[in-house]
């Protein structure tokens, strides 16, 4: 009997370790799943090669065993330092440059903070990356809009190392082979600028360089691209800016840009030498003047895993900002079907908006309803003026949103009215600046705006740089009033109205979208980017906006938040991708998996597995 009850105590024992072991094993196994594995990097240089190589060089950070290991043993000085004592190193220096250049011009301040860090990206990567992303807020601004614009117009004279690849008319016949030129064996993300239309600052030729590069530190700083597969691009036609042209020390061709079919096919042979090396990289057109933005993406969109992110990323992104205004009003989201929302420039952002905008309209209110047939709720105004069908020598691509004359005559305007008088006849909840005129809405249009009968109105100065935004963020508050939502292309302060009130500012940038597009079209393996992919990516965009910040007038979300937002905005991508069945994989993950993974809810967490992040590997010496 004894014996009996100490063998079931055995085996009640035995089962319950089993069942013990099987939770730790599955335990382990899930957290081994998910955990992110710093892998070590093979090198294969040593010594003075590595401290030279931004890549792998760790400076003061590397361990005495990797200097014991790698010749670099009396190359350093002697402390070996953590990654957090080199960033405090760093931004000691950068905030006592701030101070320094505090009273003197803010244009060679903002130059010389770009400098120092250029000079840290050029030598050590994963620092610089780490740096970037925990001072996002701060540091943007000076690698995207607004410094990111006076670099490019000053070039010539910051240009030190080349980063990305220039190619250029001179190169017809030879990009295949050029593009082998390239050291890295994969590409995720190119982003592509012909200079043509660099921000609101025109033709900047070959010193557009600076857009792509600045474009993707922010694919590697908000949506975890790994910077050793991206490529900055510069396509170099020539330039139509006579300043330029009439300089000796332009570093770009010296001619007039090409035009029609030659300008096409240098275009397209780029393409075909970019997808033929790297078949599954994703190609970002960015300030292409409109006449080719348009072009360029009609053509390509199919074909390429490509999008244009000045019509189609700035458009979902004025989408969000238009979807919180609504809501800021105390409205439902479906509420933007009622909105009068004039926009002012009609060049590849204006239009990509409205296209986009009135897509979304069609989403809520369905195809066929007459607001959607007739553009109802969209006035377009362009350099000159109301954009109506008795317009002559009308864009092609503006002319579906021209406003007809009956309606016209009906509100009192005419075709080519003025700005302030198209806000004084139609009294619009939302008015959209991407005109790249500074101060463009001026007291007079500012103050017709008090005649809106919206609650919240929303003024959106979108252009780019600071100084070719339409109106400043005072200006918004002082000659509208407190109760405006306001958002503006480049950053500006908050604006303290008295009383203990503050004015919110938001930054209405495409920088909250092109990310978490090319991500979740990476991770998708989607084989072209669609348009319901494009409108996942907006509608999740307004869609983490909570009803309290709603309430004060913040219609995005933080900038230090923009890593955990782009991750959702790929998760919504890549979701759509799979119901649209367009999905084809990425890498080992094909898309049964994915379909899988949607169905138990962990595509974020696929996102987030597959984001880099800068920390120091360990370093693997292989001859
Ligand atoms: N915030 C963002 O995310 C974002 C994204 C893309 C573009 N942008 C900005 O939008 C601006 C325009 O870009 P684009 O590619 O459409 O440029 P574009 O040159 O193609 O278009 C400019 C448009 O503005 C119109 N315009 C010029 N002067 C005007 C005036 N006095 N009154 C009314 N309209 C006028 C022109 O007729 C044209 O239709 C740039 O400053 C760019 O930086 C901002
Ligand atoms: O680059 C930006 O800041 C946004 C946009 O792509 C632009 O062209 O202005
Ligand atoms: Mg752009």
């Amino acid at each position: 009997m004894a014996q009996a009850i100490a063998s079931r105590a055995r085996k009640a024992v035995v089962k319950a370790l089993e069942s013990e072991c099987w939770q730790l094993r599955e335990g382990a196994r899930r957290y081994l799943g998910q955990r992110k594995v710093v892998r070590p990097s093979i090198v294969n240089k040593r010594s003075s090669d590595i401290l030279h190589d931004p890549w792998y060089n760790k400076g003061t950070a590397f361990p005495l065993t990797e200097r014991e290991r790698l010749g670099l043993r009396g190359m350093l000085p002697p402390r070996v330092m953590s990654i957090n004592q080199q960033i405090d190193r760093f931004m000691a220096n950068f905030r006592s440059l701030e101070r320094n250049t505090r009273d003197g011009p803010q244009e060679v301040a903002a130059l010389a903070k770009w400098r120092i860090l250029n000079r840290l990206h050029d030598r050590n990567e994963t620092l610089f990356y780490k740096i970037l992303i925990d001072n996002i807020q701060q540091l943007a601004p000076i690698v995207y809009t607004p410094t990111v614009g006076l670099v490019c117009q000053n070039y010539s004279g910051l240009f030190r190392r080349p980063r990305g690849m220039y190619f250029s008319a001179a190169d017809r016949g030879e990009m295949m082979s050029m593009i082998y030129n390239w050291p890295a064996e994969q590409v995720d993300m190119i982003v592509v600028t012909d200079g043509s239309r660099i921000l609101g600052l025109g033709d900047l030729g070959v010193q557009g360089i600076g857009i792509p590069i600045g474009k993707l530190d922010l694919y590697v700083a908000a949506a975890g691209m790994n910077p050793q597969r991206v490529l900055p691009v510069m396509i170099d036609v020539g330039t139509n800016n006579q300043q330029l042209l009439d300089n000796p020390l332009y570093m770009g061709l010296h001619r007039p840009r090409l035009e029609g079919e030659e300008y096409m096919s240098i275009i397209d042979e780029f393409m075909e030498a970019a997808f033929t090396r790297y078949p599954d990289v994703i190609v970002q057109f960015e300030d292409f003047q409109s006449k080719w933005a348009f072009k360029l993406l009609q053509r390509y969109r199919t074909h390429y895993r490509m999008f244009n992110d000045d019509i189609q990323g700035t458009a979902g992104v004025a989408l969000a900002g238009v979807l919180g205004a609504v809501r800021a009003q105390g409205r439902p989201m479906s509420d933007i079907a009622k909105q009068k929302i004039v926009v002012v420039g009609a060049g590849s952002a204006g239009l990509g908006v409205v296209s986009f905008m009135k897509q979304a309209v069609a989403r809520v209110v369905g195809n066929d309803s007459p607001q959607v047939q007739g553009s109802d709720n969209f006035w377009l105004v362009d350099k000159d003026g109301l954009v109506t069908e008795a317009r002559e020598n009308i864009d092609p691509d503006a002319k579906q949103y021209a406003r007809s004359l009956d309606d016209i005559s009906r509100s009192g305007l005419q075709e080519g009215a003025s700005l302030v008088d198209v806000v004084r006849h139609v009294k619009p909840d939302v008015l959209m600046g991407l005109s790249a005129v500074g101060g463009l809405f001026t007291q007079e249009v500012l103050e017709a705006m008090k005649l809106s009968d919206c609650p919240r109105p929303a003024i959106l100065p979108m252009s780019n740089p600071t100084s070719k935004a339409e109106c400043t963020a005072e200006q918004a508050f002082k000659y509208v009033g407190p109760h405006i939502v306001f958002a503006s292309g480049s950053p500006f302060q908050d604006v303290d109205l008295g009383d203990g009130k503050i004015g919110r500012v938001n930054q209405g940038n495409n920088m909250y979208l092109f990310p978490g597009i090319g991500l979740g079209a990476l991770l998708s393996g989607a084989h072209h980017i669609t348009d319901g992919m494009l409108h996942a990516a907006a509608e999740c965009l307004a869609s983490v906006m909570d009803e309290e910040s709603l309430q004060k007038g913040i219609i995005y979300p933080p900038i230090p938040e923009i890593r955990n937002i782009t991750a959702k905005i790929a998760e919504a991508v890549i979701k759509e991708a799979i119901i649209e069945e367009v999905a084809e994989g990425y890498r080992e993950t094909d898309p049964r998996e994915l379909q899988a993974m949607a169905q138990d809810d962990s595509i974020l967490a696929y996102v987030e597995k597959n984001m880099w992040s800068p920390e120091y590997s360990s370093l693997v010496y292989e001859s």
